[in-house]
């Protein structure tokens, strides 16, 4: 569905030097070196730190940037030269931007979208009422834009981008300023999007909630590079995120000794334990309660937070790309 191989996009600022005329021509690589092909279907979550080049890759890939160099193909097409009949086939969706008109009712505005994009009539009254029941759309559909509130405004834009069905969707943080009810219910209806109607979906965020809850595929772009392709077990594992096993044991002793475990603390009958990669924690939950009386216990996980802070800030070396 998405292919793009060694894309670069360049911009060249210009900045006044001293009183003078002249201009300093400094070039930004905001997409450095990019590689990647998405499969029909997939649901890519793309990350990166802010000015990691997300938007930047966005942009290119809907055709609204031409890349300085590299290849691009989107549904088979040239994005920056089929930018039109590409229009037909994708949907688009900034969260901090609406394509809604302002002062119509959203109604009237889908009527609009459905003109610019040619739906047939009846396409139309059957995707509209589809879309109204799976994105709560009734109570306000007769309410002008300007007065939705962020979360309705966002249902109405995907209603919009989806009017004509499009085989992708790209999405740009579309749970940005979100409260956690209108989160789950745009969560919930991209989750059904994807696995009932096949529609490819490419998801940049911040929320990594979003990611959690629907990406297999995870890649991470810094400094206009990719530093990240995979599942979210392989992020895990990238980051050296590891299990934690906390047993509070009947009394205390000293650190208990299992092969293959590390006790990382120890307080009072409290023990912490890491797991290694791949360990069975209910094998080692069994030879503990062999060995040692056990009163409770708690598995922990390194969080989604925790892992993608550590790869931005590189406490990890992600030089290897890893593959999906
Ligand atoms: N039109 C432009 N002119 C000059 N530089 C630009 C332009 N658009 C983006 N850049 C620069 O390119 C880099 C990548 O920007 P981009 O907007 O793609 O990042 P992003 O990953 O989407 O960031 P954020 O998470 O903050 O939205 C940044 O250094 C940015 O300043």
């Amino acid at each position: 569905m998405i292919e793009m191989t060694d894309v670069t996009k360049t911009f060249v600022l210009r900045r006044r030097t001293g009183r003078g005329p002249r201009r300093e021509r400094t070039p930004v690589r905001a997409v450095d070196g990019v590689t990647f092909t998405v499969d029909r279907g997939e649901f890519l979550g793309y990350l990166g730190p802010n000015g990691a080049g997300k938007s930047t890759t966005i942009k290119m890939l809907t055709g609204i940037l031409t890349p300085t160099s590299g290849r691009i193909r989107v549904a088979g097409l040239d994005p920056s030269r089929a930018r039109t009949t590409l229009a037909r086939r994708i949907g688009v969706v900034f969260g901090q931007r609406t394509t809604l008109w302002w002062d119509l009712p959203l109604k009237d505005s889908l009527t609009l979208v459905r003109r610019l994009y040619r739906v047939e009539e009846h396409a139309y009254r059957t995707r509209l009422a589809e879309l109204t029941a799976l994105l709560e759309l009734e109570p306000f559909l007769a309410t002008p834009v300007r007065q939705l509130s962020l979360g309705q405004r966002m249902r109405g834009d995907l209603a919009a981008a989806l009017l004509h069905d499009p085989e992708l969707l790209v999405l740009d943080e579309p749970t940005i300023g979100l409260d956690v009810v209108s989160k789950a219910t745009v969560r919930g209806f991209l989750a059904r999007l994807n696995a009932e109607r096949g529609t490819t979906i490419l998801l940049t965020t911040h929320d990594l909630g979003d990611i959690e809850r629907l990406c297999r595929r995870v890649m991470i772009i810094d400094h206009g590079r990719p530093a990240f392709d995979g599942d979210l077990a392989a992020l895990r594992r990238a980051a050296g995120a590891d299990r934690q096993l906390i047993v509070e044991l009947a009394a205390p002793v000293p650190p208990v000794e299992l092969d293959g475990v590390e006790v990382t603390g120890v307080e009072g009958p409290r023990q912490t334990l890491r797991l290694p990669d791949g360990a069975n924690a209910a094998s080692v939950v069994a030879s503990l309660a062999a060995r040692y009386e056990i009163r409770d216990i708690a598995l922990r996980e390194t969080g989604i937070e925790e892992i993608v802070a550590r790869l931005y800030r590189g406490d990890q070396e992600l030089s290897t790309p890893v593959s999906p």
